[in-house]
């Protein structure tokens, strides 16, 4: 699956790309071979908690990076810095190579770098369909009044609607459009709020938490929707607590105890390392966290599953063909 939405102009298989993504030794702040996002000295103070004091971090391009650690380890808060919705006490960091500190989220989101947030931020009183136009306004040139009133908006809104359609139906939230997001599960909020990320074709998504609260028939759902993003060339930053989830999806995770950065590597390297285990377990240090049962079920469960669609032909969650031939398919009514 590559080539499909223009985010991947050299054709790789993201699914299937072993080259290695740290350069030289996987510590604590190493640099990446393409990294998407790079932050310096990022600090961030609560009264006397230092929340966040990260002195390199580099994001990998193309990969699927899971942000763990334990309560109150700052995951968040840097999220929200990241992203715009907080202000450091001190740091630099780029997107694509483009300074973004102190850029509102508004336009962080415009340049292709989007968040969803623990507790969804889905609009209740609005309909499913609404909120995804409500997506389509973080593009550039897009109107908030605008996305909602379509009879204004001409070939422009009919696109969004056709993009929007797309996706709820890869999302399986395509019957419940017209229905207020109110009445939508905790776990259908959270696909609903994936999807609307998803209109602004972002090149970055961040998810706080994607699978919290989630049934396990929508975790999975999830799941598969995450390594999606991946396969459509996007690069996804998650937090979770949930190892059994990092160790399946995740090609990198970077661990933060304390506000710092205190380990980083592929998920089975970084379950066996000491630091991990004492600030994740504290005491328990006979659990293995690279060996659960529930791991392996998982995984079986994942394999099994007719209706997973990672890494096939089918995996074109944004792909501007299968919007075009919805387009034609309803002009040709
Ligand atoms: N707005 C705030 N005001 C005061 N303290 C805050 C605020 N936001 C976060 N903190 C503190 O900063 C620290 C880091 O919190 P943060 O929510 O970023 O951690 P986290 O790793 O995301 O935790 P969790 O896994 O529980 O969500 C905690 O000690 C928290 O109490």
């Amino acid at each position: 699956m590559s080539g499909t939405n223009g985010q991947n102009p050299d054709n790789i298989d993201y699914m299937t790309d072993t080259r290695a993504i740290a350069v030289g030794e996987n510590l604590p702040g190493c640099k990446k071979r393409d990294p998407i996002v790079v932050a310096d000295n990022v600090t961030r103070n609560f009264g006397g908690i230092s929340a966040v004091d990260v002195e390199h971090l580099e994001i990998p391009r193309h990969k699927i990076t899971a942000l763990i650690g334990p309560n109150g380890a700052g995951k968040t808060t840097l999220f929200n810095l990241l992203t715009g919705f907080d202000t450091p006490n001190s740091g630099s960091w780029t997107f694509e190579g483009n300074n973004i500190a102190g850029v509102s989220s508004y336009k962080v989101a415009r340049m292709g770098m989007v968040r969803t947030f623990q507790l969804t931020k889905v609009m209740g009183k609005l309909t499913v369909m609404e909120n995804m136009r409500l997506g389509a306004a973080n593009q550039p040139g897009e109107r908030l009044s605008k996305a909602l009133f379509k009879n204004i908006w001409g070939g422009r809104e009919r696109e969004i609607t056709k993009h929007a359609d797309v996706l709820l139906e890869k999302f399986k939230l395509d019957t419940k459009k017209d229905d207020y997001a109110a009445s939508l599960s905790g776990g259908q909020r959270k696909l609903l709020e994936m999807a609307r990320s998803l209109m602004v074709r972002p090149k970055l998504v961040m998810l706080d938490e994607p699978m919290a609260g989630v049934n396990p028939a929508l975790t999975q759902s999830l799941l598969d929707h995450i390594k999606n993003l991946k396969a459509e060339g996007m690069t996804v930053l998650f937090v979770e607590h949930d190892m059994n989830m990092v160790r399946h999806i995740a090609d990198w995770v970077v661990v933060m105890a304390e506000g710092r950065i205190v380990a980083e590597g592929p998920p089975a390297e970084v379950m066996k390392d000491p630091a991990v285990i004492d600030a994740y377990l504290g005491a328990h240090h006979d659990v293995d966290l690279g060996d659960a049962e529930g791991i392996r079920e998982l995984e079986a469960e994942l394999e099994a599953d007719e209706e997973s669609i990672v890494g096939t032909e089918d995996a074109g969650i944004i792909a501007p063909e299968a919007i075009e031939a919805r387009l034609e398919e309803e002009e040709g009514k």
